[in-house]
């Protein structure tokens, strides 16, 4: 058998069973024009709600233990969607690294989520040397799909794409102004469906959480999970706070609240999981 890659990363059994409840079962039916995927928003925070320092540092939030449940996490979805203000600032991988999966010990591509990024404008200015593609020619992950508001997206980006086995998807998406974030997610989780992903982990940054954790999208929100690291990041960073609400009286009341919580403890983070309340 081939060495497994140096970061390689291993989950206990006995931590799987806390996170199952919350997770895709694994006989999820196929996906159909018409259904939701199984929808689970996760990310890491620190204690003054921020995702990272700023929006272009990456910050390492997880430690070695909560890390290591977001890969199995990625494991058990069959997409994992970030926008592309993460995308630009971290050339992330968003692969899984858990030993088994395809690239990592496993078959084929078996385990890796396919990687979206909501793209609005096709501004994204990728090279075949970002990471994603790498991992994507070692066969250690999947090419993006990128769900993009363009027609006609750059030929030189579609090619680029093409050639790695990903691919743009253009939805009707308002693709007017940076800071117009009106994108309609039943519509952007109607078109995973219709590619057959089942179950998507939505995993940032901070204007796709906070345009998600609205109302009208409470009902498509399978579970949320999320991991507490014990650090203030201070005044300045990404920020996770949804759209303040108004009761019928038009007083304050809180944006979003969980239900049916649990708390599990990983190394020196706390992992939150549970469902909206509606
Ligand atoms: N700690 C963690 O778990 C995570 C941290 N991050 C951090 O978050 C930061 C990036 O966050 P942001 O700058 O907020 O970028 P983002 O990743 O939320 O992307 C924002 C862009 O995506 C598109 N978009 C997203 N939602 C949209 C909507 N509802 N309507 C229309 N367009 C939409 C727009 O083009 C928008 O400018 C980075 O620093 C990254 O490191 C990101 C993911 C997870
Ligand atoms: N779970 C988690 N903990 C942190 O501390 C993080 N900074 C993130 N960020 C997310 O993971 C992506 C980077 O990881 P890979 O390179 O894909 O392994 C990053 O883009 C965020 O989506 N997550």
């Amino acid at each position: 058998m081939a060495p497994l890659p140096k970061d390689t990363l291993h989950f206990s059994a006995e931590h799987r069973s806390f996170l199952e409840p919350h997770l895709p079962p694994k006989d999820l039916p196929p996906a159909n024009n018409s259904s939701f995927p199984f929808t689970t928003v996760t990310f890491a925070t620190s204690l003054d709600s921020q995702l990272a320092l700023s929006p272009g540092a990456p910050t390492q939030l997880s430690g070695p233990q909560s890390k290591a449940m977001t890969h199995y996490l990625r494991s058990r979805y069959d997409a994992i969607l970030i926008g592309v203000g993460t995308a630009a600032a971290d050339n992330p991988s968003l692969n899984c690294r858990i030993e088994g999966v395809g690239g990592y010990g496993g078959e084929g591509l078996e385990g890796q989520p396919r990687p979206i990024i909501i793209d609005p404008a096709a501004r994204w200015d990728f090279t075949t040397n970002h990471k994603i593609f790498q991992l994507a020619r070692n066969g250690q992950g999947r090419a993006p799909y990128i769900i993009t508001g363009l027609a006609t997206p750059p030929a030189d980006k579609k090619a680029i794409l093409d050639e790695a086995g990903g691919k743009f998807i253009t939805l009707d998406i308002a693709t007017t102004g940076i800071n117009d974030h009106k994108l309609d997610w039943k519509v952007v989780l109607k078109a995973l469906s219709a590619e057959g992903l089942r179950s998507v982990m939505i995993e940032g940054g901070r204007i796709v959480i906070n345009s998600l954790l609205q109302p009208e999208y409470f009902s498509v929100i399978t579970s949320v999970i999320v991991t507490i690291a014990p650090t203030w990041l201070g005044t300045g960073g990404v920020v996770v706070s949804p759209p303040r609400r108004f009761n019928d009286e038009g007083k304050p009341m809180a944006a979003v609240r969980l239900d049916h919580v649990e708390w599990h403890p990983f190394g020196e983070d706390v992992v939150l999981c549970g469902k909206v309340k509606l």
